[in-house]
């Protein structure tokens, strides 16, 4: 038996308020250590929001700030970190960035979303990333996406085909399209054979509202832990990861792929 407990931080984005934002992470994080997780998962551009014209001013510089902060706390409570993402500036460029770091505060992965949101305007302002997500916590094979990825099949197949047991994902997913966040989700668990861990924001921001209802989904599709909506809240759940091999042996689909015919 291989239990597993995961912290969802499903938090309020103050639109392109760097400070308050940070200064909220920080509270939340040393809230969330009081529940002894095994990892901590944030949302997707919590350090601006979706101010996406002043990146110049606000973006985080090589990510310096994001990780200085959560080196420190990882280290300091001894947890993991999926550090949602943040809006950075590499190189003259600008990138929806994620970083993962271990119970040693290291920096284990880190990945550039690679599909970018029209309907926000992303592509207008940020570079998509080329790069996959895979790391281990904890000796689990695991993988991380951002937000409009999930509606990737391919891009999470993908991520999960070596061996990987969970699917982290970090979203600014807003509440007019929140029932296929749901169904996706509940989705990628079940073609993937794996627990999916989903933090999505709440709050307003100038164009969109957003409701939470993050996830941690079982590999049969059930939804184990949904966060409620419109709050501010930390939502922990611990589940079995001895639960994959029953799946995955009673039906194993990667094993049954017919990649002569297809990826
Ligand atoms: O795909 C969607 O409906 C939402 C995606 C999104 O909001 C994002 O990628 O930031």
């Amino acid at each position: 038996m291989k239990k597993f407990k995961v912290s969802l931080l499903q938090l309020d984005v103050k639109f392109g308020d760097p400070e308050a934002n940070y200064s909220n992470v920080e509270k939340y994080i040393e809230e969330a250590v009081q529940d002894k997780p095994d990892v901590l998962v944030l949302p997707e551009m919590w350090n601006t929001g979706y101010d996406l014209e002043r990146l110049e001013t606000i973006a985080d510089k090589d990510g310096q700030r994001t990780k200085t902060l959560l080196t420190r706390l990882a280290k300091h409570f001894a947890v993991n970190i999926v550090g949602g993402s943040v809006a950075t500036k590499e190189d003259g460029k600008f990138y929806n960035t994620s970083y993962i770091f271990d119970r040693k505060g290291q920096l284990i992965s880190q990945y550039q979303k690679v599909h970018l949101f029209g309907l926000m305007s992303e592509d207008d302002f940020i570079s998509a990333g080329s790069t996959l997500n895979q790391f281990i916590i904890d000796g689990i094979k695991a993988a991380g996406v951002i937000c409009y990825d999930i509606r990737f099949p391919e891009w999470e197949r993908k991520l999960m085909s070596t061996g990987q047991q969970i699917l982290f994902v970090s979203a600014q997913w807003p509440t007019k399209r929140i029932e296929q966040w749901k169904m996706l989700l509940c989705a990628r668990a079940i073609e993937n054979q794996s627990f999916v861990v989903a933090v999505n924001r709440v709050g307003n921001a100038p164009k969109d509202s957003f409701n939470g209802h993050s996830l941690v989904i079982d590999p049969l599709g059930k939804i184990l832990e949904e966060g409620a909506t419109d709050v501010e809240g930390i939502f922990t759940c611990e589940f079995d990861l001895d639960d994959l091999k029953a799946v995955r042996g009673n039906i194993p689909v990667f094993d049954d792929r017919r990649t002569d015919l297809y990826f």
